[in-house]
């Protein structure tokens, strides 16, 4: 006990002169946030931010903490960021601002219009009018990076087919925050010119989730060559381009009306409720008070029951693990990135310690965010 209240006292001191620290920081950070709007500089100094991370991780004497250090960092420079941007906008009207900001926000999706990225976009953004569109997941994550866009919004599950492998490697590769889930339901349709019927249809061009989903209806179709597209609204555009009958798209029915295309078989999704859920990707991490939902990556040591070890703290703090998707840890072969989804807020006081305890514990750790999950 005496050792253990020796160690607190220790603890004390140290977290004393840490706040002391902090807040020396935190006023360095507001003079920035006058020189960045004197000079008319972004908030977001991506290069330093780095530049800070790498040069404290090269003083640390135990590389162990690594990982640690660079989430300690991240936060760190979040909230940072967070002083800046209050200190610039406390010279406005606090209303005007957020109605300014609202009207000005710019989002960016993939695809083209009448993709279900799109729609989703619009569910979730009501009055948006920056809209911004790429052709590559990665686009977006880039245009995010360089200001371009204020959000962006990309698929990353199916109910039917699993998750979007692409949008979850890129979340570990870019440093960014999920700030939101929206949920659409998916009914594909195969369309195609005015006039055309099945009998007319040669080659039928979608996405491979388009395919994918509506396995089983294409086998009722006889010599019919599928051609893999980048979209399923792409896919639409080019039949509608082309107008030609024997071209058909697998694609919505919003695709369908935007590209002037008749449906020519309607619902071709195997299973009837099919859903696909989206994430809002933002540059900082925001906590509304309606989250309801958090998510995180990590990794474990190769050694058996060390998943286990770290799951129980869902468990011990009776946290509702919602889903598990695994990646492969691209630099080191058979190795894993561990994607874990589960109920509550990272404001609540349970949440907080398992994450403390998860991240602590793990080999790698990297926090998502937490944010408000759709109804579906
Ligand atoms: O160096 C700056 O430009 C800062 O505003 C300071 C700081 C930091 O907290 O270290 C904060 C935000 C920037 O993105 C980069 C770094």
């Amino acid at each position: 006990m005496d050792l253990l209240e020796d160690y607190r006292s220790e603890i004390d001191n140290i977290d004393k002169e840490m706040t002391l620290l902090f807040e020396s920081r935190m006023n360095l950070s507001k003079k920035i946030s006058d020189y960045k709007k004197k000079n008319k500089m972004k908030i977001y100094q991506r290069d330093r931010e780095e530049l800070v991370i790498a040069k404290n991780i090269s003083y640390l004497k135990n590389k162990e903490y690594e990982s640690l250090l660079r989430s300690y960092y991240i936060n760190l420079m979040n909230l940072s960021r967070l002083i800046q941007s209050k200190e610039i906008d406390s010279n406005y009207d606090s209303e005007k601002i957020i109605k300014h900001k609202k009207e000005n926000l710019k989002v960016g999706y993939q695809g083209v219009i009448g993709s279900f990225s799109e729609e989703a976009m619009h569910k979730h953004f009501s009055s948006i009018k920056n809209i911004k569109n790429y052709e590559r997941f990665e686009d977006l994550f880039i245009a995010l990076q360089d200001e371009d866009i204020d959000y962006a919004i990309v698929p990353i599950e199916n109910s039917s087919t699993g998750g979007i492998n692409r949008v979850y490697d890129l979340l570990n590769i870019y440093d960014f925050y999920i700030v939101g889930e929206e949920c659409i339901k998916i009914n594909q349709h195969l369309i195609g010119v005015k006039g055309a019927t099945i009998n007319d249809i040669r080659e039928v061009y979608s996405h491979t989730q388009g395919f994918e989903q509506s396995r089983e209806s294409l086998k009722r179709y006889e010599n019919i060559k599928l051609i893999p597209y980048l979209n399923t609204a792409i896919s639409a555009k080019l039949v509608s381009d082309l107008n030609d009958k024997t071209k058909a798209a697998i694609a919505s029915e919003r695709a369908a009306k935007i590209y002037n295309l008749d449906i020519i078989d309607s619902n071709i999704n195997d299973i009837k409720d099919n859903y696909t859920k989206f994430v809002i990707i933002g540059r900082s991490f925001e906590a509304r008070s309606d989250c309801d939902k958090t998510s995180l990556i990590l990794s474990t040591g190769h050694k058996s029951g060390e998943l286990y070890r770290l799951l129980k703290y869902f468990a011990d703090y009776n946290i509702n693990l919602t889903k598990i998707e695994s990646r492969p840890n691209k630099h080191t072969p058979w190795q894993y990135l561990f994607y874990i989804d589960f109920e509550g807020s990272i404001e609540d006081e349970k949440i907080k310690r398992a994450i403390d305890n998860i991240a602590n514990e793990s080999k790698y750790f990297k926090f998502l965010g937490s944010y408000k999950k759709c109804n579906i």
